[in-house]
């Protein structure tokens, strides 16, 4: 029987860290070390409901030498907090933080040199193969307009969805160009007619969705619309851990989700 895998959540009071350690609880192949909440949390010093034991939330990370690998799905500030710790302490990271900045993105880049590092702006398996079927269709129809539509719940802080941005990249890139160079963000006004070779962006916010991303790939007098809706946020939490399973021990770099599926498929 292998080594249960030495675990700590980062962001552990939120609504991923709430799924992410209903899931871990019953998973034999983890050991929950760590529970980190924001240095404000009004849940400091509590303990976990969800875990047996007397681990509590607490925003001390651990001793050098007692964990494998870190799941984060914080904020920016709390993952530059668990990226300090990853690098300092050789401990592989599981990142889904979204709404990075350029000058954040290169400072992963850089990480990987030093750590494991698997980021996912998505941790579901259907948004991986919607990413794949989108990059076909992008490719096999380079002039037809393309649209992305996403919806969240009314508490999440950016916008468009990492989700979002990430399949515009795909899209992009499978037409041989960049989101910097296609992506137009809003519409409002007389913004004049649809300008060739475009991906734009449509947000809506509100509720408890949990996260609904559409593409319209629009010729004329047809559409492709591909459409992913998330409704049970444990998906999300059961992709991270599979992550973080298949993560820890690896030598330093920077993985992401289809590594990991390719790996297990054995190519
Ligand atoms: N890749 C994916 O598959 C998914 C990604 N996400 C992304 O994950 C992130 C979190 O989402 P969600 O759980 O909904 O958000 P929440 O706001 O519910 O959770 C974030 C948590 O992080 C805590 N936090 C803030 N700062 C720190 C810190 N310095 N150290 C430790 N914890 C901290 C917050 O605590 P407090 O409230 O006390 O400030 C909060 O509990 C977002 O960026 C979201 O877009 C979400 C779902 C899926
Ligand atoms: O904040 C969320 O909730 C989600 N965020 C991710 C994103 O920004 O794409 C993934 C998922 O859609 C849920």
């Amino acid at each position: 029987m292998p080594k249960p895998v030495r675990l700590a959540i980062n962001g552990a009071t939120g609504r991923m860290g709430q799924a992410l350690l209903a899931l871990v609880k019953d998973d034999a192949r983890f050991i929950l070390v760590a529970a980190i909440a924001s240095p404000t949390s009004s849940k400091l010093g509590q303990p976990i409901d969800a875990c047996a034991g007397a681990l509590t939330y607490s925003h001390e990370w651990p001793a050098p030498g007692t964990l494998d690998v870190v799941v984060d799905f914080s904020g920016p500030a709390g993952l530059a907090e668990a990226l300090t710790y990853c690098e300092s302490n050789s401990v592989g990271l599981v990142t889904g933080t979204t709404g990075l900045d350029a000058t954040f993105a290169q400072r992963l880049n850089a990480s990987a040199a030093r750590i494991a590092l698997l980021r996912s702006a998505n941790f579901s398996l259907g948004v991986a193969v919607l990413t794949r079927l989108l990059r076909q269709a992008a490719a096999a129809l380079p002039d037809w307009d393309l649209d992305i539509i996403e919806a969240h719940h009314n508490r999440k802080e950016d916008a468009p969805s990492g989700t979002a941005l990430a399949l515009g990249e795909a899209a992009a890139a499978a037409r041989g160009t960049s989101l910097r160079e296609s992506a137009v963000y809003a519409r409002e006004g007389r913004v004049g007619p649809r300008e060739l070779g475009t991906i734009g962006f449509a947000v809506v916010r509100g509720g408890d969705v949990v996260g609904e991303h559409e593409v319209f790939l629009m010729g004329q007098g047809e559409r492709i619309e591909l459409t992913h809706r998330a409704t049970d946020r444990s998906i999300f939490a059961r992709g991270a851990l599979e992550a973080a399973h298949w993560l820890s021990g690896r030598v330093a770099g920077d993985y992401d989700l289809d590594a990991m599926l390719a790996d297990r498929a054995g190519h």
